[in-house]
């Protein structure tokens, strides 16, 4: 281990093996469980609601076509896909308490005195379920993304990724978010997903719901286009 990280040698270093340690273990966790359970439940979602799944077909054949495979560039001109990508991932709220941070310094906020150290929750779930924002946000509802125009229209209360600026959002988000779009489109491309079940009967509950939302497990049908 480098002399950098010896934190020994500077206890006011953040640069020490536990930082190291935690920010690997991060970059490992953040780049696959979260995008898997994503799109897990974002399967899931268009299984229950092929009336959505189907509009994401008509754009991707639209914009895509069947003979070459999806690309970034397609992205921006693909509002209604990129719309549901959003309200997968509003809906399925995969990291409901976002993570720990501590306040550095004594803080006031909002009457209360937060001492420094104090650990401190950004509850991400109460702003993707706000209804000041979403106006049924019980309701899977791609709308929630969408100008009256059928153009992607942003959303400050999406907080899937955290809030604030720099250092206090994913590290990762430009790559997930490019992941969902390229992995969804890719599929959706090639195959038709049909639950067993009726979508009615498809259950949304999380199979464990604590620190992450874990999505059920189902069994789907890949029928291909
Ligand atoms: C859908 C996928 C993802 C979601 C919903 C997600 C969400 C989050 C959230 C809410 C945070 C906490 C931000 C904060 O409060 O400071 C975070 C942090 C982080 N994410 Fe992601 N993330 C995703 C994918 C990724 C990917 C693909 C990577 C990297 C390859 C990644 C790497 C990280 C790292 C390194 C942190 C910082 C952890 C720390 O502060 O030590 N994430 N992510």
């Amino acid at each position: 281990m480098g002399q950098e990280f010896d934190e020994k040698q500077n206890p006011q270093s953040e640069f020490h093996t536990k930082n190291l340690a935690l920010s690997v273990v991060h970059l490992f966790f953040g780049g696959t469980e979260m995008v898997s359970a994503t799109l897990r439940y974002g399967f899931l979602l268009l299984m229950k609601y092929p009336e959505v799944q189907e509009k994401v077909h008509q754009e991707i054949d639209g914009v895509v076509g069947r003979h070459r495979d999806p690309a970034a560039e397609d992205r921006s001109r693909m509002p209604y896909t990129h719309a549901v990508i959003h309200e997968i991932q509003r809906f399925s709220n995969i990291i409901p308490l976002g993570i720990p941070h501590a306040v550095i310094r004594d803080t006031q906020f909002r009457g209360y005195t937060l001492p420094k150290g104090t650990d401190v929750f950004c509850v991400l779930g109460s702003a993707l379920r706000d209804p000041r924002h979403f106006s049924d946000p019980e309701r899977f509802d791609p709308g929630n993304f969408l100008d009256e125009n059928g153009g992607f229209k942003k959303n400050h209360a999406f907080m899937a990724f955290s809030s604030g600026t720099r250092k206090r959002v994913c590290l990762g988000e430009g790559l997930a978010r490019m992941e969902l779009f390229l992995v969804f489109t890719s599929v959706l491309q090639r195959f038709t997903l049909q639950s067993p079940v009726d979508p009615q009967d498809i259950d949304l509950t999380p199979k464990a719901s604590g620190f992450w939302n874990i999505p059920p497990e189902y069994r789907v049908c890949a029928l291909p286009r």
